[in-house]
């Protein structure tokens, strides 16, 4: 399980489960997996950090058994602490926290690598990347939001290109982009270092595979 680590310089597209039907995931993974996507995004929010609720480990171990793909989860919540062993549990490959509500965010990270899953942070649209500062040789990804975390089908927030570039500049780590990623963002995205594109409502607004599709070679030919 060594999704980040392994990535080299490729650029990859990953579907954001909060804007799949929740009743038929693991069908909806597969659609995606048909469009190229190589990672599945999994939005956990608690109704506390975010203004929204959506499912835990035990819907990520099913999900986890019924997808060749590794699942990414990306914990929206107050108390990351309290969940990641049970995410560990289920199975996941790759699990972020919000570095704006991880207290004792050294001891998060060794808990997700100890679990044998791959750390990363998330950060907030206005959350500066300087951040990640010290966390950084503990970190495999970092995950910059394009949007306020919360809901998918919202407004790409331009400035995130240049954050972006800037955390490329800070270090080698592969960054993952998720919020407002479509065909016309993704190119921006990579063009400033991104490497996972998260996508949800631009995937699962039409034929998931065709979707998918489209933002990968979007962002692929935007290396030119
Ligand atoms: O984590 C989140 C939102 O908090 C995202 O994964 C959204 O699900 C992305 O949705 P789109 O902006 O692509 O519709």
């Amino acid at each position: 399980m060594a999704f980040f680590r392994k990535l080299g310089d490729r650029v990859v597209g990953a579907p954001s489960i909060l804007s799949a039907d929740f009743a038929h995931l693991a069908d909806e993974v597969e659609r995606a997996r048909r469009g190229g996507a190589e990672l599945v995004h999994f939005d956990v929010m608690d109704n506390h950090f975010v203004p929204n609720l959506t499912v835990g480990p035990a819907v990520a171990a099913s999900l986890v058994a019924a997808t060749d793909l590794p699942v990414d989860a990306h914990l929206q919540v107050e108390n990351p602490d309290s969940l990641i062993p049970a995410f560990i549990e289920a199975g996941v490959a790759s699990i972020s926290v919000q570095v704006e509500a991880a207290t004792h965010l050294h001891r998060t990270l060794d808990m997700i690598r100890e679990g044998g899953c791959e750390a990363g942070v998330a950060l907030n649209p206005t959350t500066p990347p300087e951040m990640l500062g010290w966390a950084l040789p503990y970190l495999d990804y970092v995950l910059v939001m394009s949007v306020n975390p919360g809901f998918g089908g919202q407004r790409f927030i331009p400035e995130m290109v240049e954050k972006v570039r800037r955390i490329r500049e800070m270090c080698d780590l592969p960054v993952e982009v998720d919020g407002g990623i479509t065909a016309r963002t993704a190119p921006l995205m990579v063009e400033a270092g991104a490497q996972v594109l998260v996508a949800g409502s631009a995937v699962y607004r039409g034929d998931p595979a065709v979707e998918m599709r489209r933002i990968i070679e979007a962002g692929r030919a935007a290396r030119g």
